[in-house]
């Protein structure tokens, strides 16, 4: 059986009524305009599944104001739905360094974060993520200068992003992965998970593992979404 894709389905919950039942309980009525304003530019779009979901939103931003985010980075941001979430819990003087080989999809969300009078809070670069993480390295002002990095893209570069990420975070940052559990396919024999998920499987799986055995970070693995794994740099 193919698995089902997160957003609007249950994720990994028993049923896709409790997961309408969290939605409409705690998510929704708190959820801020312009993100359901860009949820909802973003819906007809081919891959409008690849947005965030706005249950796991609310726990990035719930971390976000936790830790006091003044300085964050965004590896992946599509149409921007965690990019204006972020954009909008930090302060008026932060910055969010956004980055993501798809300006047309950025364009989508762009017009909402002008609205929403918080696009001065963002450096949106169109480009391959590695080159511009090595170009951030190459000032040293830049590293351990982020208090939080949200990971959201080509999930095979997890572990480059990774090592990178982990330069630019300051000691007590957050490091966010999403999509940590593949559609739940970590957990299957290869066998029986469908080809388009297979490579991502593979790579989550060793993602998953480094991660474990990082001593450089604290971990937890939320089964939020398409699951999250939240890191806290110790040293
Ligand atoms: C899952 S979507 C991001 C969703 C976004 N965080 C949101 O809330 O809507 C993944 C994004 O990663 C981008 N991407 C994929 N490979 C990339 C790469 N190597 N460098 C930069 N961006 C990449 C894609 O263009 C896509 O927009
Ligand atoms: O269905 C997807 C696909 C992706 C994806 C695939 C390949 C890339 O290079 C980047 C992203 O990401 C997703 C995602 O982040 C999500 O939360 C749900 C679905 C998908």
């Amino acid at each position: 059986m193919a698995p089902e894709k997160p957003t609007e389905s249950k994720g990994i919950l028993q049923t896709n009524e409790l997961y309408k039942y969290i939605l409409e309980t705690n998510v929704y009525p708190r959820e801020p305009e312009p993100l359901k304003e860009i949820r909802s530019l973003t819906a007809p779009h081919p891959w409008a599944v690849m947005g965030t979901s706005p249950d796991a939103g609310q726990m990035i931003e719930l971390l976000l104001k936790l830790v006091g985010v003044k300085k964050a980075i965004e590896i992946g941001v599509f149409t921007g739905y965690s990019l204006l979430l972020t954009a909008l819990t930090i302060p008026d003087d932060g910055k969010i360094v956004a980055i993501d080989v798809d300006r047309e999809a950025y364009e989508i969300g762009r017009p909402v974060m002008v609205k929403a009078k918080v696009e001065h809070k963002i450096d949106f670069i169109e480009s391959e993520a590695l080159p511009i993480l090595d170009k951030m390295l190459e000032n040293p002002d830049n590293e351990g200068s982020f208090d939080f990095v949200f990971v959201d893209a080509d999930k095979i570069n997890y572990i480059n992003y990774h090592e990178r990420v982990m330069k630019l975070v300051k000691v007590n940052g957050i490091v966010v992965y999403d999509n940590t559990l593949w559609f739940g396919t970590v957990a299957q024999p290869e066998a029986s998970v469908i080809d388009d998920l297979k490579e991502g499987r593979v790579s989550t799986i060793k993602f998953n593992k480094s991660l474990a055995a990082d001593p450089r970070i604290e971990i937890s693995m939320v089964p939020l979404g398409d699951g999250l794994t939240i890191c806290r740099r110790v040293y």
